[in-house]
């Protein structure tokens, strides 16, 4: 049974318990809407046996995935978790404007593990622009917007297909701050994204290191504290700084990395003007990396899906690698491949819906 409580039902605030005046038993609920200080709740299988007093008891519409969606309770948040390889995302339907919902101080909050839902980045889904189907935002942990989320976009495909109530292979045309993205929903679940090309100029990614391949930055030397360090610098949209290791040491084991220590030292160095991602990449094999991440604005992450294409990309200018490469990273692999015929970048991942939630703003 199902019970929507209207307003006339009231919540002892220290008690959280319903209280009421003269009670009349309606039975056990397995769903039941409130107010509480002014704000709509909804509590799923409540363990209470509901009395009902002068309040109309009356039953709501039933708890599904859509309705819960379109509720639209100021000073509420409905979201959907979703997380690709443990790189995690609060998904928000925002279809309905081009502004984001929530603010980037509101977004550093709910991110926060502890004190949040916690996440590494909130999501939004807008309307599209130019033709395009959708438009991709995305607020890191710490607030600031990348212009890309390679994780994020294979979300935010089957958080579509979901709001949308798609079945089966999809694709859409996203428009992001790196320009068009497509993916395509493959039968197994599995997300294949089309990323569009690397941008190797220096100026572009953006480095201040000069460029030494062209404009490109390949392979060149970045001090940070005191130790020579090897980089090639890609952007996917967003910065990305790639090392095998330092200058003239051994291949880099990452899992011996300290990363926490000397990942803000990449992220803030001051030959990247916007910051940086960077991936600490060990060569397994010539199809075969494994990598670990610590991304601008959002620090040690499980998994960096346009890190692991740019890291693909400077495999192939050092000459380490093939083009079509499976990258491994704290939270599973990702397929990679870098076509020569149309110099774009095709990701195949996962993404897992974790759980539907609502928050208080
Ligand atoms: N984890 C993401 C990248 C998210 C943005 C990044 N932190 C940035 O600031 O550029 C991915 O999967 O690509």
């Amino acid at each position: 049974m199902e019970i929507a409580a209207a307003s006339s039902v009231t919540v002892a605030p220290q008690s959280r318990r319903l209280s009421h005046a003269s009670s009349r038993n309606i039975g056990s609920v397995s769903s039941l809407r409130f107010d509480l200080f002014g704000r709509n709740f909804s509590v799923r299988n409540p363990s209470l046996r509901v009395s009902a007093s002068s309040m109309s008891a009356f039953a709501a519409e039933k708890f599904s995935p859509e309705s819960f969606l379109d509720k639209r309770e100021s000073g509420i948040l409905h979201f959907v978790k979703y997380h690709g390889l443990g790189n995690d995302f609060i998904l928000v339907d925002n279809r309905d404007s081009s502004e984001p919902k929530i603010t980037q101080e509101q977004a550093v909050r709910l991110c926060d593990r502890n004190f949040g839902v916690g996440a590494d980045g909130v999501i939004f889904a807008m309307p599209g622009v130019n033709g395009t189907d959708y438009t991709m935002r995305i607020f890191n942990s710490d607030g600031s917007e990348p212009e890309m989320c390679g994780n994020g976009v294979r979300c935010f495909a089957r958080f579509i297909a979901e709001i949308e109530n798609l079945q089966g292979k999809h694709s859409f045309t996203i428009h992001t701050g790196a320009g068009l993205i497509i993916p395509k929903i493959q039968d197994d679940g599995q997300v294949m994204v089309d990323m569009g090309e690397p941008i190797l100029r220096a100026e572009d990614v953006p480095t201040r290191l000069a460029g030494n391949k062209g404009e490109s930055v390949v392979a060149a030397e970045l001090l940070v504290d005191g130790v020579s360090w090897n980089v090639t610098c890609v952007s996917m949209g967003n910065p990305h700084c790639i090392t095998f290791g330092t200058k003239g040491g051994e291949n880099l084991r990452v899992d011996e990395l300290k990363l926490s220590e000397i990942g803000p030292k990449f992220e803030n160095h001051e030959m990247f003007p916007a910051r940086t991602n960077t991936e600490f990449v060990e060569v397994l094999s010539r199809s075969h990396l494994k990598m670990r991440v610590w991304e601008r604005g959002a620090g040690a992450t499980l998994a960096c899906g346009t890190g692991a294409c740019a890291l693909v990309v400077a495999a192939v200018l050092e000459g380490r690698t093939e083009r079509k490469c499976t990258v491994d990273l704290p939270g599973g692999p990702l397929e990679i491949e870098w076509k020569e015929e149309d110099n774009h970048i095709y990701m195949t991942g996962p993404a897992e819906l974790v759980f539907y939630g609502s928050a208080l703003l």
